[in-house]
This record gives C-alpha cells, sequence and structure tokens, in this order.
C-alpha cells in the first residue's frame, strides 16, 4: 500500500511502536507515518469529512473528542476530570489525550493517521511535537461561519452533553482564542489547506478529494 509520499516498506509493529516515541531516529526502510491534522470549529464537519477520506484514501481516522469520550466510558481514573472539562468546553490536559493518540495509532496498525480536533491549543502542539516528533503533513482546515456550526450542533442529535447553547458558545469562544492561533501557526509554515466548509457535504468532499489526491491508497 505504498503512495507517493511514503516509501513504505513492512516492518514489525514493535519497529512502529519505538518510531512513534523516537521518530527523528529513523533510517532506511524505516515506516514512515503520515499524520494530517483536521481542524476547524465545533460543527464544522470534522468527523463527517473524516469518514469519507477514510473510505476513499485508506486513512485511520482518530478524534481526539471521541477517545475523551471513550475514556470516560472506560471508568478511568482521568474520566471525572474529563468529563468535567468537556461539559465547560475547556481542553483536556495534552498528556491525557496525547496518550490516547499514541495508543490508537499504535493499535491501528496503520501508518496513514487523520487526527481529527487536535492539536486545539499551543500547549497540544508544542507537546504532541515534543512526545511524537511527528510533524503533519498538512492541515486540513474547515472554515465555516459560526452561525452554520452552531446550527449544525443543535441538530447533531448525538447525546453529547457539550452540544448545548451554553457551552457551545464557550466552545466557540475557545476556538477563536486558542485553536485559531494553532491554524496561525501552521499556516506560517505553509501547511494549511483550508476548505470551505460552509457548502453541503458532498461539496464539501469534492475539495477535500482534491486535496487528497496524492495520497490515494489505489496508487500502485
Ligand atoms: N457540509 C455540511 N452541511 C450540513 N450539515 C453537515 C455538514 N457537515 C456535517 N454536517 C452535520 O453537522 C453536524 C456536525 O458535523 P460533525 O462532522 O460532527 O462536525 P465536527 O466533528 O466538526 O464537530 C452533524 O450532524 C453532521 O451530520
Ligand atoms: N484536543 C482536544 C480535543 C477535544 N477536547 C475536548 O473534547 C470536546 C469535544 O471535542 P470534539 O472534537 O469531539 O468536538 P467537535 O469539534 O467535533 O464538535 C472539546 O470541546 C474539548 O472539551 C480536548 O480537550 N482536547
Ligand atoms: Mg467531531
Amino acid at each position: 500500500m505504498g503512495t507517493m509520499l511514503d516509501a513504505t516498506v513492512d516492518v514489525p509493529v514493535a519497529v512502529e511502536t519505538s518510531k512513534l516515541q523516537d521518530a527523528d531516529e529513523s533510517f532506511p526502510g524505516d515506516k514512515k507515518i503520515t499524520v494530517v491534522f483536521v481542524l476547524g470549529g465545533p460543527g464544522s464537519g470534522k468527523g463527517t469529512q473524516c469518514a469519507n477520506i477514510v473510505q476513499h484514501f485508506g486513512f485511520t481516522h482518530l478524534s481526539a473528542g471521541d477517545l475523551l469520550r471513550a475514556e470516560i466510558k472506560s471508568g478511568s481514573e482521568n474520566g471525572t476530570m474529563i468529563q468535567n472539562m468537556i461539559k465547560e468546553g475547556k481542553i483536556v490536559p495534552s498528556e491525557v489525550t496525547i496518550k490516547l493518540l499514541q495508543r490508537a495509532m499504535r493499535e491501528s496498525g496503520n501508518d496513514k493517521f487523520l487526527i481529527d480536533g487536535f492539536p486545539r491549543n499551543e500547549e497540544n502542539r508544542a507537546a504532541f511535537e515534543e512526545v511524537t516528533k511527528i510533524e503533519p503533513e498538512f492541515v486540513l482546515f474547515f472554515d465555516c461561519p459560526e452561525e452554520e456550526m452552531q446550527r449544525r450542533i443543535l441538530g447533531r442529535n448525538q447525546g453529547r452533553e457539550d452540544d448545548n447553547i451554553e457551552t457551545i458558545r464557550k466552545r466557540f469562544k475557545v476556538f477563536m482564542e486558542s485553536s485559531l492561533p494553532v491554524i496561525e501557526y501552521y499556516n506560517s509554515k505553509g501547511k494549511v489547506r483550508k476548505i470551505d466548509a460552509g457548502k453541503p457535504i458532498e461539496e464539501v468532499f469534492e475539495d477535500v478529494k482534491e486535496i487528497f489526491s496524492p495520497y490515494s491508497a489505489q496508487v500502485a
């Protein structure tokens, strides 16, 4: 399953694991890990489009929010803290989120990841870089008007404790103050691929597909 951008050879899982901890000590033939960060405000359509990308391009979708919600459900010792932060629209300390992401990456057996909803602030960004040494291939940014995002979240019906108007307002504020600067940071490095996410799902995916075409899983 090679692509244009990763000269992939199959290596044992053990090598992959050490690579995650020490990705800068790569050697010829080592497995390259491709990470795309998928960012955008709450309700901009990150999860929806990631599901489409997975179908077409062979990536594994890791939603930081989904991993945190699963951690609450699992009854972990951090569960109550995570639940309280999500209810308030606050960003969970990166130490917790990065561990969940690393575990999910390891367990997937894949080498191409869409990391959805992460990094959401500077602390997330710097810690991920420090711990994993992974630089994202690019950042997919779903740009969507706030009133449209609000409408979508209120219609989402996933039973989420943070999908109420009071928490939604807090999440928008956190997005503007903490997450947009991360997008700006990557923009200054020329890594942001911005998508007009206010359009219907199929139209957004047309634009997404263009960006991902070099990563087609079908390319020999
Ligand atoms: N382009 C779109 N147009 C209309 N509704 C959308 C669009 N993309 C996603 N949705 C819907 O909006 C809600 C939020 O989408 P979701 O993918 O969960 O966003 P995010 O992960 O960014 O919060 C879902 O109910 C989804 O079905
Ligand atoms: N990197 C992250 C991602 C999510 N979260 C928490 O999880 C909540 C929901 O995130 P999400 O990505 O599932 O939300 P949406 O943007 O998909 O609506 C956020 O509001 C944060 O409280 C976090 O703390 N750190
Ligand atoms: Mg989501």
